[in-house]
């Protein structure tokens, strides 16, 4: 066999090995939280929102909720503010706020721009549109951090209305207060509630980072793969920090609310989401259900 029949073969292949991937999440509403450093390169942002397109081309449901508080630090510090975070979660006052809604958006729309470049609907709303996004004021450890909002409740009515009219969303991680006062919402807190609400098959975290670490400071210590017992041991040892630690706790109440599937992705693997999706090769880390646990090599 010629070199050039070879190379189709191996791509009919890949085919076939994501069909029953195809058949199984087919209709079935995927959320995928796009953040860190996959969102500063223009790059990897094209094949991110190349690979969400595909899903929604071949009969997913996705659901995009994105972050950008990279881009906030960068606007944070151009007008000579310091960006400060507790937790995990920005410290933001009025001003700050007034900057993070401002950066959001333009993030959002750069997102919608992107995937109506490649033929899909996109509808791009935050979480204010429509009370999509509900929330209280949320404490850092019962530290006053401003602005902050914990979702209390996700008008999934809109969403779902969307979907069935074949709209990939595209969620900014703003929300009112029953004062109708401006919230800026961790996004990983934004797209855990949505999963939530939205009984979602999967909810997929691409981040700067290739998983979860037992220490950050030693890359052989990835846990492919940590049940939501170890996850809480993780975090109480105190192995967790910086914005790992939202993305964790969401990781947990996600699964304790019934989301069947939760990753942590590298996004500075090129389509690094299809890569999960499609094939047998787990890659990043998934949190799992304690009766689901294979294998762990944490302690
Ligand atoms: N145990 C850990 N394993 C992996 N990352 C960790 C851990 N503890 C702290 N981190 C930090 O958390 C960061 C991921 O959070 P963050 O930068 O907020 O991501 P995103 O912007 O995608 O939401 C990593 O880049 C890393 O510096
Ligand atoms: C309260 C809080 O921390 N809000 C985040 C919202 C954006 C975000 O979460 O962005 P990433 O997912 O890219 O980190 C912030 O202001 O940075």
């Amino acid at each position: 066999m010629n070199k050039d029949m070879q190379q189709y073969l191996d791509k009919a292949e890949v085919l076939i090995e994501a069909l029953p991937y195809i058949q199984r999440f087919n209709r079935k509403i995927i959320v995928v939280k796009y953040g860190g450093s996959a969102m500063v390169d223009e790059e990897l942002k094209a094949r991110v929102i190349q690979d969400v397109t595909l899903l929604k081309l071949v009969g997913f449901k996705p659901i995009i909720v994105h972050g950008g508080g990279k881009e906030i630090s960068r606007w944070v510090g151009k007008v000579d503010m310091k960006p400060e975070f507790k937790n995990g979660l920005r410290v933001t006052d009025e001003a700050t706020m007034e900057l993070a809604e401002m950066v959001l958006g333009k993030v959002n729309k750069s997102l919608v721009q992107l995937v109506e470049s490649l033929g899909v609907r996109a509808i791009g709303i935050s979480g204010k549109d429509g009370r999509l996004l509900s929330v209280k004021k949320k404490y850092a450890n019962g530290e006053d951090i401003g602005f902050v909002g914990d979702v209390t409740n996700v008008n999934a009515d809109i969403l779902y209305d969307l979907l069935e009219k074949d709209f990939l969303p595209i969620i900014c991680p703003v929300g009112l207060d029953d004062d109708n006062n401006t919230y800026n919402i961790n996004a990983d807190d934004a797209a855990c509630a949505i999963a939530k609400a939205m009984k979602a098959e999967k909810l997929a975290f691409l981040t700067d980072i290739e998983g979860v670490y037992k220490d950050p400071q030693d890359s052989s210590t990835l846990i492919s793969e940590l049940t939501v017992s170890e996850a809480h041991k993780l975090v109480g040892d105190g192995y967790i920090g910086g914005g790992m630690l939202p993305k964790i706790n969401n990781c947990i109440e996600a699964i304790e609310s019934g989301v069947s599937r939760v990753h942590i992705l590298d996004g500075r693997i090129p389509h690094c989401l299809l890569l999960e999706i499609f094939t047998n090769k787990g890659i990043g880390t998934a949190i799992l259900n304690d009766s689901e646990r294979r294998y762990y090599d944490g302690e």
